[in-house]
């Protein structure tokens, strides 16, 4: 099963490229919403209270994400804290969903992975192909913060991502959304028409 990863920084249009390959039949996995789903586990929890105290907890007990976010992203260590902490159980997950998708016989799988750093971490070594989504940065914190993020918030989580020459210099292919997302996810079709030949 080929594994087709989607990178690109906060706005960049990474769920608008997935959208067009989802409505071609392939499935997806979105490391942002396995990652919300291991701050469920106890062990988790338990070690992100250690590092980062109680008041990242709601009333209910559960991690409040808004509050953990104020915490992690104002520093690089801070980030590396939370991330050895995270990043490990997202990968489990992965490994685990990625296992059930190759027994049910999909040709592909479409992994949207916001925090890429380099193909040589393991979560991503065996990437068959990684695409790019790029934008000019203006755009995409105007694109965040119009879809409701905060904009110190957006600008905070771009400082602690990596660069647009960085994604370029890890991917098989770019797709620059700067135009509109139609055509956005015409290129995006027309690779996949492209590439599909091959499966
Ligand atoms: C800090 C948390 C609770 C904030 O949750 P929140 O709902 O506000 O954001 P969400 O998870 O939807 O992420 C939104 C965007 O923030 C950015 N972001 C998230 N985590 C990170 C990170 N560790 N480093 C840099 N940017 C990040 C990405 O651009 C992502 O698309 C959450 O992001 C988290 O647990 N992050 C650590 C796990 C992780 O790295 N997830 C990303 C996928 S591997
Ligand atoms: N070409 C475009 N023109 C205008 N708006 C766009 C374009 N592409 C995406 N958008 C909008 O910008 C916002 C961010 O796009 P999208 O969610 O695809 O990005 P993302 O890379 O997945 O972002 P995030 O890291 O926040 O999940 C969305 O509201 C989306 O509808």
């Amino acid at each position: 099963m080929k594994k087709l990863f989607i990178i690109g920084g906060m706005g960049a249009g990474k769920s608008t490229a997935r959208k067009a390959l989802v409505e071609q039949g392939l499935p997806n996995i979105d490391l942002d919403q396995v990652g919300h789903d291991v701050l469920l586990w106890d062990t988790v929890k338990a070690e992100l209270v250690e590092t980062f105290g109680a008041d990242i907890l709601d009333a209910a007990g559960e991690v409040d994400r808004p509050a953990l976010a104020a915490k992690a992203f104002v520093s690089p260590a801070e980030t590396r804290k939370l991330n050895r902490i995270t990043l490990p159980r997202i990968e489990e997950a992965f490994t685990d969903r990625v296992a059930e998708l190759e027994k049910e016989g999909h040709k592909a799988v479409v992994v949207e992975y916001s925090v890429f750093k380099n193909r040589q971490t393991s979560l991503a070594y065996d990437a068959d192909v990684v695409m790019a989504v790029l934008a000019p940065i203006d755009l995409r914190i105007e694109r965040a913060v119009k879809s409701g993020w905060d904009e110190a918030d957006v600008r905070r989580r771009i400082a602690q991502q990596i660069t647009d020459a960085d994604r370029i210099e890890a991917a098989d292919v770019v797709f620059n959304n700067d135009g509109t997302p139609e055509e956005m996810r015409n290129k995006v079709l027309a690779w996949w028409g492209e590439y599909s030949k091959g499966l």
